[in-house]
């Protein structure tokens, strides 16, 4: 007879993000709510820069339901980053992952929250909002943005990339991180005064928009992009359930080939290469970064820009509605750049319009959106700052692919 040892939630939780409140905050107003709800959970408080990185690298992934994180969006970059850097990357990625805002940005807890369709909120009833959705316990799936960077080190993102403006605001406005989300406006202004041109070459592969495939086919495409959820999900009361491993974890996974050296296709397009045991997954779309891009792709005719943004959420921090149609798996990557020449106040009411989501009704000429698969950047300007998911990552050259749902998120 089967046992199952009981399983629970693992919560990282990162006591100086945001303000410094987070274990505060969920003391106060999550620990009663998991209670309630009997979700089983285990805090962990991380001690240090790449805590959580290396701890969800070396865990015994059979004991948990669920990996959520207390903290901005930099500590669910570690722990991503760290499930894609173990052998059973495969298997680890299909782990629930879990948000709960504790930084000051909290994009992807704003972002969860919008695709629940609830009306707009901040602070604490943000994380209310994030706090039922995890005792819920609806799983979706979630995009994953694999980048490379000059140095062949390569990054796995959920969020954003970011080059110009928006990088520097949101590196240089780490100094006001106390102060909560106003940081980026006080960020925005100030970058606003002093504002640059950043010179560089921008490529990408754009979508193409395809009839849609007929039942019963396996295609490369995305699924539709309403949350899918069919594992920690219980009817009521609402409960995480224990689920094994086996049972969900390839749910997107169909072998095409019976080979033990395989290339396996999911029905999401996702590709791996490699020995049975260790795969690694293929950029199918990505030539090397000391190659042309191919022809396919689009290359920009400016060389001059404001700021370049590759997004695939809807909300860049709580109150930044910056892709107003991204889904957490629509398969996109929503790709925003602007070009030299816009005023101040242009620039100033393109960030104020993006509150609403209405920046692209601004009728901006400089402003440019378009839905990609693949992207290059190659900045010409000999200093600056590129970002990942908020983080701060080596200068240079870089690239990025989109992984339509290669991971697992939970959302209501
Ligand atoms: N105990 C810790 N001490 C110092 N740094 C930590 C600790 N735990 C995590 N970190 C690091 O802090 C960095 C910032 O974390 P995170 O983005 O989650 O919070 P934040 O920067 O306050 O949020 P936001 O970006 O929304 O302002 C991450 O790189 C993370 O690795």
């Amino acid at each position: 007879m089967e046992v199952r040892r009981p399983r629970r939630v693992m919560i990282l939780v990162n006591p100086h993000s945001g303000r410094g409140q987070a274990l505060q905050l969920f003391t106060a107003h999550i620990e009663g709510m998991l209670t309630e709800a009997a979700v089983p959970y285990s805090l962990i408080i991380t001690e240090h820069q790449n805590h959580a990185r290396e701890l969800v690298r070396k865990a015994d992934l059979s004991q948990w339901d669920a990996l959520v994180i207390m903290s901005g969006d930099g500590l669910l970059f570690e722990v991503i980053n760290g499930l894609m850097e173990r052998e059973d990357w495969q298997e680890a990625i299909q782990t629930p992952l879990g948000i709960l805002p504790g930084g000051s940005g909290n994009a992807l807890a704003a972002s969860v929250h919008h695709y629940s369709q609830s009306p707009p909120a901040w602070n604490e009833e943000l994380l209310l909002s994030c706090g039922f959705m995890l005792c819920k316990g609806l799983v979706g799936s979630l995009d994953l943005v694999s980048i490379h960077l000059s140095s062949q080190q390569r990054l796995f993102s959920f969020l954003s990339l970011a080059w110009g403006f928006v990088a520097d605001v949101d590196i240089e406005s780490e100094k006001y991180r106390h102060v909560g989300a106003i940081r980026f406006l006080m960020g925005t202004l100030v970058r606003l005064y002093s504002l640059k041109v950043y010179q560089g070459k921008l490529a990408y592969l754009a979508v193409k928009e395809t009839p849609k495939p007929q039942k019963g086919t396996i295609t490369a495409s995305h699924p539709p992009s309403t949350p899918q959820h069919p594992s920690l999900c219980s009817s009521l009361p609402c409960q995480l359930i224990p689920t094994s491993p086996n049972q969900n974890h390839h749910r997107n996974h169909s072998t095409t080939n019976s080979n033990p050296i395989t290339s396996v296709i999911t029905t999401k397009g996702t590709e791996t290469q490699g020995d049975a045991k260790t795969k690694t997954l293929v950029d199918s779309l990505l030539p090397g970064l000391d190659q042309p891009v191919p022809e396919s792709w689009t290359v920009v005719k400016e060389e001059d820009f404001v700021l370049v943004l590759a997004i695939y959420q809807s909300h860049l921090a709580e109150d930044l509605w910056t892709a107003p149609g991204a889904m957490a798996d629509d398969g996109f990557i929503h790709l925003f750049y602007v070009t030299a020449g816009i005023s101040r106040p242009a620039l100033l009411r393109l960030f104020l319009a993006m509150e609403k989501g209405s920046h692209l009704a601004c009728g901006c000429p400089h402003l440019v959106y378009k839905k990609v698969k693949a992207l290059r950047l190659e900045p010409i300007s000999p200093q600056g700052v590129i970002s990942v998911d908020g983080e701060m990552v080596e200068y240079g050259p870089v690239q990025a692919q989109i992984h339509p749902g290669l991971a697992r998120l939970i959302y209501g």
